[in-house]
């Protein structure tokens, strides 16, 4: 068996700002090609700076990273070659019009010109804004823009699109409506998708999700083993009488009763259901499950939000109890 091409891998990134701010302090990765990965953690993780190492736009001070099998440091015209880039800030020339914006971009990559041009109505098509070629970009949407840089990003058909914080500042049916272009393009062209966030339900899509905090990665998965870090799913029951006796005598120690509901903590919903219904199935009444979102992973692991805010002090001590009353600063 072979082992995956890797788009991208990062071995103990670390990088420090003039003024002493350090920004990376050893962070490793490897997002296998054709992934939807996602960097999750709140302001100042990190995240925007690992992005420029990888596009080679700062160096790093120590560690490596390679970009589709090139190092960032040591080959990075051929990094750059493989990577699209979305960044944050709004980044189009404005008075150029959205056929003229890709172009441009053809020209600077070097894109031969009748292939640019097959290219670039073809991304229009996909992102849906052929029809507004001739018009300057201004007066597009922010929604459109956003999605005129990810055409623009794949002029040059890259293998690995990088999205720092793409959807910040868009609303949730324009948000809906990028990802749709997104999966397109995944699904057309294979490219990896390596993309930067703090919005947990961004993460939740992704295949592979590695948390940063502070400049360290505090863990990796999939959304649903990260779950697990956070004390595994709650299943909610209510039963018939004679099945509240059965089930509180065969699982009494994980279990809480309020005489409405019996609350199970169990590790995974799926497979405590795969022994709990042929015997106690006849039983049940209603069932809820809640599984812990990649916020409160990420509560449980560092005892703060991802988001800005104040924190709720009765979260606070849940997450301290969850990690085993250890403080992690
Ligand atoms: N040019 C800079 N000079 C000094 N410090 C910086 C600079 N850019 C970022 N930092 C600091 O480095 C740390 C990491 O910042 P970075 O922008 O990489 O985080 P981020 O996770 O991308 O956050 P955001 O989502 O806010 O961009 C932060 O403490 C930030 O204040």
């Amino acid at each position: 068996m072979g082992v995956e091409r890797a788009a991208v891998e990062a071995h103990e990134l670390r990088y420090r700002y003039e003024g002493g701010v350090e920004a990376l302090r050893g962070v490793s990765l490897r997002v296998p090609a054709g992934q939807l990965f996602a960097l999750l953690g709140p302001n100042g993780a990190g995240k925007t700076t690992l992005v420029h190492i990888l596009c080679t736009l700062i160096p790093p001070v120590g560690g490596d990273a390679r970009v589709a099998g090139y190092s960032v440091t040591e080959e990075p015209g051929r990094v750059r070659r493989q990577l699209g880039l979305v960044f944050q800030e709004p980044s189009l020339d404005e008075r150029l019009t959205v056929w003229e914006n890709l172009d441009f971009h053809a020209r600077i990559y070097g894109v031969p010109r009748r292939e640019a041009a097959r290219r670039i109505n073809e991304l229009l098509e996909l992102v849906e804004l052929s029809t507004w070629r001739h018009a300057p970009a201004r007066q597009l949407s922010r929604g459109m823009k956003r999605r005129l840089e990810v055409a623009r990003a794949m002029v040059h058909r890259p293998s690995i699109l990088v999205l720092d914080e793409p959807t910040v500042g868009l609303d949730v049916p324009t948000r809906t409506r990028l990802w749709q272009y997104l999966d397109r393009l995944r699904r057309h062209e294979g490219v990896t998708l390596f993309l930067t966030t703090h919005s947990m339900e961004e993460a939740e899509a992704a295949e592979q999700v590695v948390i940063l905090d502070e400049g360290r990665a505090v863990a990796e998965g999939a959304p649903d083993e990260l779950r697990h870090l956070a004390g595994g799913d709650t299943v909610m029951l209510r039963v018939d009488e004679e099945g509240e006796a059965e089930i509180k005598a065969r699982w009494s120690a994980h279990l809480v009763s309020d005489g409405e509901w019996l609350t199970l903590k169990v590790d995974r919903a799926e497979r405590f259901f795969e022994s709990f219904m042929p015997q106690y199935g006849g039983r049940v009444k209603w069932v809820e499950v809640r599984r812990p979102s990649l916020e409160s992973v990420f509560m449980t692991l560092t005892g703060k939000r991802l988001r800005d805010g104040p924190v709720d002090p009765r979260e606070v001590l849940l997450a301290f109890g969850r990690r085993g009353g250890e403080h992690t600063r």
